[in-house]
Formats: C-alpha cells, structure tokens, sequence
C-alpha cells in the first residue's frame, strides 16, 4: 500500500485506528476454545467486528510464534483474512546482518514462498543499515523503525547522548538517508507525549505507528496536539484495550464498541484539522 492510498483509507473511514491482535489462548473468551483452532476464530470475530472502524491491523508475531508450528499457520490465516484495502503489520521487531534480514524479508513480504505479504514489519535500527535496507527492496513494503519506544527502558538507551542528539534522534535522522516517507515509518509510544513535537521537528512528513493507547495509558489528544500531520500522519495502536474488552459471548461487539469510541474521538481530530 502507497502513502496516499493510506490516507485515503484514513479519510473514507475517518479513522486512524490500528487494532492489535495481540491474540492469546489464556486471554481469549473460554467458549472459544473449542474451536479447532480458537485464535483463528477469535481474531476472525475481532476483524468482522472492527473492519470498517479502523485502517490497520497489527498481529504481533510473539503472539503466535510461541504456538510453533500452529501458531505459525494462524498468523498465516490471520493475514489471508485482514482485508486487502486495510494495512498489515507484521509486528516482528527484526534485524540482523544483510542475508539474514533479507531472509526476514521473505517471510513476511514474499507469499510465494511464505504465504504471507503484509504491508511493513517492524525492524530495529539497532544493528545498521544493512539490517534494514533489505526490507526496503520490496515495493510499496514499509519498514516501521523502533525509534521512541513506550516502555520504562526507552530510557536506557533510546534519551542517551549520542554528540549532538539524542540516540532516537540519531536514528530518525541516519535512517532518512535509507528510505523515504514512502517507504518509512517510525515506532514512537503514546506515553510519550510532548516529545512528539521533537520528532516532528526531525520527520514531518512521516506516519508514525503509535502504540501505547489503552493499557499502557497513552493519551490520543496529547499524541494528536504534537503529531497529526498535512496526511494525518499516524497510526494509533491499542491491542489489549480493544481485543480484550469483553470475555463473553458478546466479546466481538464489546470490542467494536472500544474501538468505536476511539475512532469517534479521531473523527473529530481529523475534521477540527480539516483533513477530512
Ligand atoms: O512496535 C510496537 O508495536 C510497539 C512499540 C512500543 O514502543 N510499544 C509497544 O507497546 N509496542 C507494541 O504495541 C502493542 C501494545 O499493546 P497494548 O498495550 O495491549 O495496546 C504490543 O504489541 C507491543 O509489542
């Protein structure tokens, strides 16, 4: 998917919502499991229930690679089942030395050989440019880069001094020369707030996949007030506070209702930015 399809997803849903399928058997409603192959069936419902409220599906891959073999399929099966207009991510945190990462590549981006082809992977930056440029081969196949994380050790490494700038500033700014906003994304956390103005300063024209909004309390308007760009420009993920909002039968709906109340807060963010 291009950058400008994107935004016209964003546009015709008024929506930026990425939903998280962050799916797992103890989490999952109990009546669930007797279904064959009950995350399958559990992220199927997710997506029936939320398809037209949001623009992106994030399945994370730990989700399903600690089910071996079977989780493997489901992943698989999850990403025939997300809808062609809406953006996937394969929420896989990769890089390694060239002929590896190409390999990483393959298996999301190529479905000849791996059934799969989402739209971008996460990738940290950690490891180079040759951990990453083999991603970016791939047409219209996005690289989203880890730059400010959500989580409590953002600090150790990613606020640290790196000459002139900060190591996450560091990374927007190197990472520029391997791709463009067309290609590009970076990773940077809800619970981050203010500091959405510094990357601005760095990236403008950037989406940038926000996750953090839910259970780990990051706040939409904050994220918003320093981040939407001319495009919108983001890509607000929550994956617990949507998916896991109802244990009954009723899950599916409970769910669409969290996602509901998300997208209706972006529907105004959007028009008061006269973007839709
Ligand atoms: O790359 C990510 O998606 C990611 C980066 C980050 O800084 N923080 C973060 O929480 N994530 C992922 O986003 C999702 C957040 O899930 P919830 O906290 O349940 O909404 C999980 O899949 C995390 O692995």
């Amino acid at each position: 998917m291009t950058k400008q399809q994107l935004f016209e997803q964003i546009q015709k849903k008024r929506s930026f919502l990425c939903v998280g399928l962050d799916s797992s058997l103890d989490k999952i409603p109990k009546h669930l499991l007797k279904y064959e192959n009950p995350i399958l069936e559990f992220n199927k419902q997710i997506i029936d229930a939320t398809k037209d409220l949001c623009v992106a599906y994030k399945p994370n891959t730990a989700f399903y690679e600690c089910y071996g073999k079977k989780g493997w399929e489901t992943l698989t099966e999850t990403w025939k089942y997300i809808p062609e207009d809406i953006f996937s991510i394969a929420d896989a945190k990769r890089g390694d030395i060239g002929n590896t990462s190409a390999m990483y590549a393959e298996t999301f981006f190529n479905a000849a050989s791996s059934e799969m082809s989402f739209d971008s992977v996460t990738v940290a930056p950690y490891m180079g440019s040759d951990s990453v440029t083999p991603f970016l081969t791939f047409k219209d196949k996005w690289v989203i880069l880890l730059a400010l994380t959500s989580n409590m050790g953002h600090a150790d490494f990613q606020l640290q001094e790196v000459g002139e700038d900060r190591l996450f500033e560091k990374v927007i700014k190197t990472s520029q020369a391997w791709a463009t906003d067309e290609q590009m994304m970076y990773v940077v956390g809800a619970t981050r707030g203010a500091a959405f103005g510094d990357v601005r300063k760095l990236a403008p024209d950037h989406f940038l996949l926000v996750p953090g909004v839910g259970a780990q309390g990051g706040d939409l308007g904050e994220v918003c007030k320093y981040g939407l760009n001319s495009q919108c420009g983001l890509l607000i993920n929550s994956s617990r506070g949507i998916i896991y909002a109802g244990q009954g039968e009723d899950f599916a709906e409970r769910a669409r209702e969290e996602a509901l109340k998300l997208q209706q807060e972006m529907e105004q963010i959007l028009v008061k930015a006269e973007l839709v």
